[in-house]
């Protein structure tokens, strides 16, 4: 057990000056950090756990009669592929209610033999949502991130979407991984998860498990936040471990942009430097990652494909 585990910020603090150099000193040191104190009610937080438990449970032909399809990418999953590898996970993705782009005529496909999950999983994709935008603007504001850019990209059409993860017991855990170690590729992910620990970041040349802290939310930055930063920020690689004894259920929400949104180093935050990556389309980029979740198609999209 490694000593030192990643930070923990105070919601609360919001609006005081230190705020934001907390902030900013999480992304830099880890790209990840425990928010406490944060503004989603606690029993809608149990209310998403118990209606994932629920899920998972019905029997599997139930499960793929909502399976997500190259054309729909909402739904549940349970062979997706990370880093070429298949993970020993069941997923059930739920996309936002409107969208733009190649998925704009998709919808959910809910399991209507559970009364409130549709209601449940709703409710909590719009609070999810607005407190990834508050943390996203405050990262944003240290980055100068003008405002404006960030209403266009994260407004009407984008293309965020909520995961729920289940991970069931494993005979072998030393020979499967929930997930294999990635990085996400949009801007923001807001991770609630059960008191049973399993997600890994990598810092320092090591891997730290996330403690289960009461009431905390985990928070990483993703491949786009790096990008503007100039790799000031970097997202974190992470990983999902298996266990034995235990399953567990965690639910990612993943905040991104518009599919035209292009998103480049921002001249506020060169500092003198040489841009590190050309512009990236998020259409583009997105197109090569979800791709490999389904076969494996050798090397999956990095970021470092559009490094200089
Ligand atoms: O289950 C977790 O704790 C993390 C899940 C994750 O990294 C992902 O779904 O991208
Ligand atoms: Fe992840």
């Amino acid at each position: 057990m490694q000593a030192q585990a990643a930070p923990i910020l105070d919601y609360s603090k919001r609006g005081q000056s230190e705020w934001v150099d907390s902030l900013d000193r999480a992304c830099a040191e880890w790209g990840c950090f425990q928010l406490i104190n944060h503004n989603l009610d606690s029993d809608l937080c149990a209310s998403v756990l118990s209606a994932m438990q629920s899920f998972f449970a019905l029997p599997l032909e139930a499960k793929l009669d909502i399976e997500r399809t190259a054309d729909n990418p909402w739904g549940f999953y349970d062979r997706e592929l990370t880093k070429n590898v298949r993970d020993w996970k069941q997923i059930f993705d739920i996309g936002p209610g409107s969208a733009e782009g190649p998925f704009a005529e998709t919808s959910t496909p809910w399991p209507m033999q559970l009364g409130k999950f549709q209601a449940t999983m709703e409710a909590y994709y719009e609070v999810a949502e607005v407190l990834a935008l508050q943390l996203l603007t405050d990262i944003g504001s240290r980055l100068s991130l003008p405002a404006s850019a960030l209403k266009r990209d994260f407004g009407v059409g984008h293309s965020s979407f909520l995961r729920l993860n289940y991970y069931p017991q494993c005979e072998a855990p030393e020979e499967h991984l929930g997930i294999s170690h990635h990085t996400d590729a949009g801007a923001l992910t807001v991770l609630l998860q059960d008191a049973q620990p399993g997600l890994q970041f990598w810092h320092g040349g090591d891997w730290h498990t996330v403690k289960a802290e009461p009431d905390a939310l985990t928070i990483n930055i993703g491949d786009i936040v790096q990008v503007w930063s100039n790799d000031r920020y970097r997202a974190p690689l992470h990983r999902v471990l298996t266990n034995k004894f235990q399953s567990r259920y965690s639910a990612p929400f993943f905040l991104n942009p518009t599919y035209d949104t292009v998103y480049a180093p921002l001249l506020s935050a060169l500092n003198g430097e040489p841009p590190r990556y050309r512009s990236i389309n998020w259409r583009e980029f997105r197109a090569g990652r979800a791709a490999g979740d389904y076969a494996d198609l050798g090397d999956e999209v990095q970021i470092s494909d559009f490094r200089y």
